[in-house]
């Protein structure tokens, strides 16, 4: 295989020379301290992708999976000490620590470098650099952002080409911006390293615009627009310039009058996003003309616009959903989406080479995620965080407005963990004040997204405990900032869909019967639902909420819409003690 070691497009412009003679001086400093046997310039075309992809086959990298079944998917087998994001690992290193705040782990810049430029220190001898220009959000938007990932993984490589918008015509957008300005891409420098969980970090210097990840070739680890830069350095580049980097999902709500409301939705790592971002509503809301519209399913950038309203984009370009629990029944949007072009990550195998993972149907497995004959007493046949890499554009539910580069208009903020008690299935927030309360005071049980232990409730802010790129309490004063005389802010809910009972079963089926939620929201909305007033906020009662053809007794619905007010009181009090690392930084409405 032939791979070009080219340099990048020579340019005809000397005024636009600057960002790219910038990117090459940091490329060339880059390989003197990695020293690679080689540099690979990624333009992102098919026959790239192809060479890579059959270099990754022929070294065991992927194994193709069926071509009957599953034509070009591949699956990826990790090293089994690389299965998910590091958060003990994972710094933002910023001059003063107070910037990074109580929310993150932080280390001084200087030594940050000096530990990371130890690590990479000849660390590419005998592998190719990958550098990838790429663009989170369509290449066209004014929202989105640029940046270039220096890598030795082609597998990184491969899933940032499904994951970006990478390539010669990123490359371009970068060389215009440079006109204007230098220092506006992000520089993401990657290398798998040993795979050593030892040796292993993932750095943040929001002040530089950059990445340093060593040691991991995970997701969240390795594929450095999506966490790092698009939410952890977005997020201090979203605080300077007056919008919003967030972990939330972006799906469009059509009604039988053909109006579509768009909604936000924050839930933690693995509760739901890329589920609910590819609803599919029951039979009876189909039959009549309701629809549901994909724009994105793990994050959204918005911005206000001129009209007021937030106005939101999807930085990425495919997914990186969860397998386990992916099913014809659960998410068929999904199930068809990857279908083909698609790289799984520590699913298991069936004897006829298909993807396989705990949910999808009932046929038994050949191979466990490590490759082992699966045996059950071994443990599940995938990993818990199995993954699905996959082109947005192949979704069935796709939004005609995912790719507009102004965005979609936002009508509604919805956040949302995992709690077995207390948190009733849905409410309102009185007031955009009282939203910023409810969202800074989530909480969710843990999961396999994140090493350490799964199912512990841990208070989660707006879905952005792992990924705010600076100090909680700055960040909720951004939120509040947000609240001017000319905004025409959406309102803001709370869902909560893995409310227990006595028998630890789920209580609310969940899934495409969502819609029955969303459909009460887009009511709020519109002004045409009704809501009770509680000391929480405003919720339905069983009549405000269409339930027709839902199996649920009585008991399950008092369980699913009332309001423990003692058990709010105590869950009050633990936020408020949570607040107290946050000190001065606390704005005055969290308080008390
Ligand atoms: N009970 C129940 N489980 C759900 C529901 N929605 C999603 N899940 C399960 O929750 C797990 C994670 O769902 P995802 O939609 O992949 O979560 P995510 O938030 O996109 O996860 P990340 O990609 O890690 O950000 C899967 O096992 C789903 O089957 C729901 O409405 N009810
Ligand atoms: O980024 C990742 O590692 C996977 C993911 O979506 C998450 O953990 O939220
Ligand atoms: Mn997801």
């Amino acid at each position: 295989m032939q791979l070009n070691a080219a340099r990048p497009l020579p340019t005809s412009n000397t005024a636009s020379a600057t960002s790219l003679a910038e990117l090459q001086a940091w490329v060339d400093d880059v390989a003197r301290l990695t020293q690679p046997d080689r540099i690979h310039w990624c333009d992102g075309s098919d026959a790239e992708n192809k060479a890579l992809l059959a270099s990754m086959e022929s070294d065991g990298t992927l194994i193709a999976l069926n071509p009957e079944t599953h034509p070009n998917c591949w699956l990826h087998r990790s090293d089994p000490d690389d299965v998910a994001r590091v958060e003990h690992l994972t710094f933002v290193c910023t001059r003063e620590r107070d910037d990074a705040g109580p929310n993150n782990h932080w280390m001084d810049p200087a030594e940050a470098h000096s530990r990371m430029d130890g690590l990479f220190e000849g660390c590419m001898r005998g592998r190719t650099m990958y550098v990838i220009p790429y663009c989170m959000g369509p290449i066209e938007s004014p929202l989105a952002r640029c940046g270039v990932e220096i890598t030795d993984s082609p597998y990184v490589v491969a899933n940032m080409r499904i994951m970006t918008r990478m390539g010669a015509a990123a490359l371009r957008r970068i060389e215009r911006e440079g006109s204007e300005r230098t220092g506006t891409f992000v520089r993401g420098l990657h290398s798998l390293g040993e795979l050593d969980p030892n040796r292993r970090f993932i750095m943040h210097f929001p002040e530089e615009l950059t990445i340093k990840s060593y040691g991991s070739g995970y997701g969240g680890n390795a594929l450095l627009g999506k966490k790092c830069h698009a939410l952890r350095l977005a997020s201090w580049q979203a605080r300077q310039e007056g919008w919003l980097a967030e972990h939330m999902l972006i799906v469009g709500i059509e009604n039988p009058q053909g109006e579509t409301h768009y909604v936000a939705a924050a839930f933690p790592s693995a509760c739901g996003k890329t589920n609910l971002a590819m609803l599919i509503p029951p039979a009876r809301y189909r039959e009549a003309g309701w629809k549901v519209w994909t724009v994105g399913d793990d994050i959204c950038w918005m911005r206000p616009g001129a009209d007021g309203r937030l106005w939101a984009i999807n930085p990425e370009a495919g997914f990186f959903g969860v397998a386990p629990g992916t099913s014809a029944k659960s998410n068929p949007n999904a199930l068809a989406t990857i279908q083909h072009d698609t790289i799984f990550t520590n699913v298991g195998l069936t004897d006829d080479g298909q993807p396989w993972w705990e949910g999808l149907d009932d046929r038994v497995p050949a191979f466990d995620w490590k490759g082992r004959p699966y045996d059950p007493a071994n443990g599940p046949a995938a990993h818990p965080n199995a993954r699905f890499t996959v082109s947005a554009a192949q979704c069935p539910s796709y939004s005609e407005r995912a790719e507009d580069p102004q965005g979609v208009p936002i009508s509604a903020i919805v956040f949302g963990g995992r709690r077995a008690s207390l948190v009733p299935l849905v409410f309102e927030a009185r007031d955009w004040t009282h939203g910023v309360q409810v969202g800074a005071a989530m909480a969710s049980e843990t999961t396999a997204a994140a090493t350490g232990q799964v199912g512990v409730v841990r208070r989660d802010p707006m879905a952005m405990k792992p990924f705010c790129g600076y100090n909680f309490g700055d960040y909720f004063a951004h939120w509040l900032s947000f609240d001017t005389a000319d905004a025409k802010l959406p309102k803001v809910f709370h869902v909560n869909w893995f409310r227990k009972g006595d028998d630890g079963k789920f209580v609310w089926p969940g899934f495409g019967e969502n819609m029955r939620v969303l459909e009460w929201i887009i009511g709020r909305v519109d002004g045409k639902a009704d809501a009770v007033e509680t000391p929480i906020g405003l919720l339905p009662d069983a009549s405000m909420l269409d339930l027709d053809g839902l199996d649920l007794s009585a008991d399950a619905l008092r369980t699913l819409l009332a309001v423990d007010e003692a058990g709010w009181a105590a869950e009050h009090a633990d936020v408020q003690a949570q607040y107290a690392a946050y000190g001065d930084r606390l704005p005055e409405p969290l308080r008390g």
